[in-house]
């Protein structure tokens, strides 16, 4: 009979981290078929939420959308789905080299109550106030550990990897976006979307960190969002040290750090990896992540993928209106003819054809939202052979083994379309009223919105 976890292994996990929609342990004891492994479980809003995860199966549209993949359309349960998803779908576009789909374990709900009591204390409050365990999941996924090397290290031996959360790197150029809209195409969503969370009050500091650095593909520009990531982390930068978290937080905000002289855990920890003179461990430790970011080519792959979304949400959400054979309520609201006018080319292509657009733009929104793990370890001799890519810093002739994964593959819901767009909206209008709002300061005039005026100080 297949393994169950019960109250009693709710001791052997802890508390690693979570996102908006997973909670994820790590396995602190001894049997070998989870030493290495984390656990990911499923939350459940606390408020009632139109885009709520819950244990549903996939749609029939998305079963349509995903049919061509083999087991998707039979899988009884949305988590079932959503891990051939990664499979399928993800894993031969970024490499399954870089991907570890997981294998699902069952677990009763004395388990999960068990392990929601157990972390609760070590959850951020935001997170918790956002969303509890899913006391209806009867299965989570096992899978490796992309924090710590694969088993065989000693225990002596020290790892640190980082997280970073990359989003959108590339600018839009589709003929479908609004002229109103436009400064999309020479802004980044993540630059603008930042004004809109400040205004919010997500963030209490807008991020200096450029998406376009990162995928420059230029040494330069990488170890500028390096250092940006590092100076302002937020929720797209974080360091490990043998999975234990020593830089970053987890509550999906406001993580700031001002200098280099951050905490004393990081440079403790950092120090036990990188071998240099006092006061230039975070500069060789910024360097080495650069360098693997390079090396790596992952981001690269990644780029490929994100540029599915070929023509903006401004242009895919009419054929998810046709695809779902609803009526087109951006035209309406537009007053544009579907077959005449400026979208007519998109409204009379195939079924196909809109089927896919509509795809590619999902799977694109998973490649923008998934974070990349890189863990390091010191080569201690070269002679022993390593099954490991490695990264050599030659300021300080020191070589890493490296190991580098992305997270986070999940299959966006196909009604979150229309929510895409409105975000979409709303982020471009919150950053174009800010612009127009510095620029009535600068010239003298009283801005219109007080709030905004407060945060264009804190742009600044
Ligand atoms: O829309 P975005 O860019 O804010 O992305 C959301 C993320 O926000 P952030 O990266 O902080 O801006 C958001 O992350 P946080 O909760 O803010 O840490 C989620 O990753 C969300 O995806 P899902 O609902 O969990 O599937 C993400 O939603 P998707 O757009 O990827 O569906
Ligand atoms: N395989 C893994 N190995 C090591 N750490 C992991 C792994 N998977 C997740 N984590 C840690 O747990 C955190 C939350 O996981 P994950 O990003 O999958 O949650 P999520 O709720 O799906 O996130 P999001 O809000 O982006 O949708 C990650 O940020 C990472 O720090
Ligand atoms: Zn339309």
């Amino acid at each position: 009979m297949a393994e169950v976890l019960q109250a009693k292994d709710a001791d052997e996990w802890a508390y690693r981290g979570e996102g908006a929609v997973n909670l994820v342990l790590s396995y602190c004891g001894t049997s070998p078929k989870f030493v290495g492994k984390v656990l990911r479980i499923q939350k459940v809003s606390n408020k009632v939420s139109k885009y709520e995860n819950g244990h549903s199966a996939l749609t029939k549209d998305e079963r349509v959308l995903w049919g061509q993949f083999e087991g998707i359309v039979a899988a009884r349960t949305r988590e079932i789905a959503e891990q051939l998803y990664v499979q399928k779908v993800m894993c031969p576009l970024l490499g399954s080299e870089h991907v570890d789909a997981g294998i699902r374990i069952l677990v009763s709900r004395e388990f999960l109550k068990a392990v929601e009591n157990k972390v609760l204390l070590q959850r951020p409050t935001l997170r918790v106030d956002a969303a509890k365990v899913n006391p209806l999941c009867d299965s989570v996924l096992v899978i490796a550990d992309h924090s710590i090397f694969p088993s065989g290290i000693l225990k002596e031996d020290f790892c640190l990897s980082v997280e970073i959360k990359p989003k959108g790197g590339f600018l839009p150029t589709s003929d479908f976006i609004d002229e109103e809209n436009a400064v999309k195409k020479r802004i980044t969503r993540f630059k603008m979307h930042q004004a809109l969370k400040l205004h919010d009050g997500v963030i209490s500091k807008i991020s200096k960190y450029d998406p376009l650095d990162l995928f420059s593909g230029s040494k330069d520009g990488v170890q500028n969002a390096i250092k940006c990531l590092f100076l302002t982390p937020q929720n797209n930068f974080r360091v490990f040290l043998n999975g234990s978290l020593i830089f970053g937080g987890m509550d999906g905000g406001a993580a700031e750090c001002v200098s280099y002289t951050v905490d004393q855990a990081f440079q403790d920890g950092i120090k036990r990896v990188i071998v240099a003179k006092d006061g230039m461990h975070s500069k060789y430790f910024l360097e080495l992540v650069t360098e693997t970011v390079m090396k790596s080519g992952l981001l690269n792959q990644l780029l490929e993928v994100q540029k599915l979304d070929s023509i903006d949400i401004e242009g895919a959400i009419h054929a998810y209106y046709d695809f779902v054979s609803l009526p087109c309520m951006v035209c309406r609201k537009k007053g544009e003819n579907k077959f005449s006018g400026r979208y007519s080319s998109i409204h009379s292509m195939s079924k196909d054809e809109k089927l896919k657009l509509v795809r590619n733009y999902l799977i694109s929104a998973t490649g923008k939202d998934l974070s990349m793990m890189i863990s390091f370890r010191p080569r201690k001799s070269m002679d022993v052979e390593s099954p490991h890519r490695s990264v050599l810093l030659k300021e300080i002739n020191q070589t890493f083994d490296y190991k580098a994964s992305f997270i986070d593959l999940d299959m966006k819901p196909l009604k979150k379309m229309e929510y895409y767009y409105e975000l979409d909206q709303q982020i471009v209008s919150c950053y174009v009223q800010m612009v127009k709002d510095d620029e009535a300061i600068q010239n003298g005039v009283v801005g219109i919105d007080g709030s905004l005026n407060s945060y264009i100080a804190k742009w600044k």
